[in-house]
């Protein structure tokens, strides 16, 4: 089901003003503080009336000021997720759950509720209370109440914000199993660029109140023209790959498409699909196949951007295989291998830079961030 949003509104000092049109998928609303994110999903929500708005999901319109229509909030079918689960501490899991069918006045569906049981993972965990869940599982309770509210649209406010990188890894793979086995639109709003680039479908970069693009996760992600938004520290491509082989020395190797990847063991089988996440930092460019190396990674490329701002950085865009690499060099650098576009470079990518936590299945706190390249 598609998203479609158009929301206009004006606060003393500040003006929203963001339009985008979304697939099925994890749309990710992504922006630095202040930008908008709470303002458009409170509209989207119905828990703000916007001085312009129209929003609708697949066919059903929820508001539209043209028209005069603006639902209330109970009559949108949208399933919220919070930072905190906010369960009700007296109700057993089971119960929690269930209060999301019976918010939504439709009947039970005992096999719906099973399928949303096992793909959180827990059906052992029925029969406790919430003060008896760690952080990451009561996330998943709150997830299943959501879903078996039967929403069609799931927002998820910085869901895993409030956890630790050991619950946000165990919660990640259950959210991936969200994106790809139900058909619900999920809104994310995230300052985590590893996050998104992890779980996103589509990004909608928000910046001072104005969508700065909405596009395709890789896409968005590597267009250096982007980078400051994004955070030149974050920056960086997302790129899916094919493993091949596991190796006796550790290293796993995968098929991208612009050549043959080699990472840290991951728990990924021959034959499955994983996206991976590199950072422009962690990109070197060189003009002709360097010999004798360390790393492992040698991808060949052609520029196709380059963007510099007031600092000494430059952000370079190559095009490897269908892929989209971003790689941050020096001006300098780039002024002495005389890199323009359509220059042939061959970027070097140590194996050991891309992290654990940046491999996701198929289909990752925005660190303070410069701004200045
Ligand atoms: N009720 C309000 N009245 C006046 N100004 C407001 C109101 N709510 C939000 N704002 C302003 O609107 C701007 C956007 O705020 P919003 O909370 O939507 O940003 P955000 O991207 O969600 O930020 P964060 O990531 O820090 O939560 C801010 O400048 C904020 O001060």
């Amino acid at each position: 089901m598609n998203l479609s949003v158009s929301i206009q509104h004006r606060f003393a000092g500040f003006t929203l003003d963001a339009s985008f049109e979304t697939p099925n998928g994890v749309t990710a609303l992504f922006g630095s503080s202040g930008s908008g994110k709470t303002t458009l999903v409170n509209a989207i929500a119905g828990l703000l009336r916007p001085d312009q708005a129209r929003v609708q999901i697949g066919d059903r319109l929820l508001c539209d000021s043209d028209q005069g229509l603006c639902l209330p909030p109970h009559k949108r079918r949208i399933g919220y997720v919070f930072q905190e689960g906010r369960l009700f501490p007296h109700l057993t899991v089971r119960q929690n759950l269930r209060y999301g069918s019976w918010v939504s006045g439709r009947q039970r569906d005992q096999a719906g509720e099973t399928r949303v049981v096992d793909m959180l993972g827990i059906g052992d965990l029925l029969d406790r209370r919430p003060g008896a869940l760690s952080g990451g599982e009561k996330q998943r309770v709150a997830i299943g109440r959501a879903l078996l509210s039967q929403p069609l649209l799931l927002l998820m406010d910085e869901p895993l914000a409030a956890l630790d990188e050991a619950r946000k890894a165990e919660i990640l793979p259950y959210l991936e199993r969200l994106r790809d086995e139900t058909d619900i639109p999920i809104l994310y709003v995230s300052h985590s660029v590893a996050e998104v680039a992890r779980l996103a479908t589509t990004v909608v970069l928000l910046g001072k109140g104005k969508m700065l693009k909405c596009g395709p996760t890789a896409q968005v992600m590597s267009d250096p023209a982007l980078a400051p938004a994004i955070g030149l520290r974050e920056a960086g491509s997302v790129l899916t790959a094919t493993v091949t082989a596991h190796h006796a020395d550790g290293l796993t190797e995968l098929a991208a498409a612009g050549g043959q990847v080699f990472l840290p063991r991951i728990g990924v089988p021959a034959g499955g699909t994983v996206r991976l996440r590199i950072h422009a930092n962690d990109v070197m460019l060189s003009l002709g196949r360097p010999g004798r190396i360390s790393a492992l990674n040698v991808l060949p490329g052609k520029v196709t951007s380059i963007r510099s701002g007031g600092g000494p950085g430059a952000m370079v865009q190559l095009k490897a295989g269908h892929d989209q690499i971003l790689a941050r060099v020096t001006k300098r650098s780039a002024t002495l291998l005389g890199l323009e576009p359509g220059s042939e470079v061959f970027a070097i990518i140590k194996s050991v830079s891309v992290a654990q936590a940046d491999i996701g299945a198929r289909n990752q706190s925005m660190a303070k961030s410069d701004t200045t390249t």
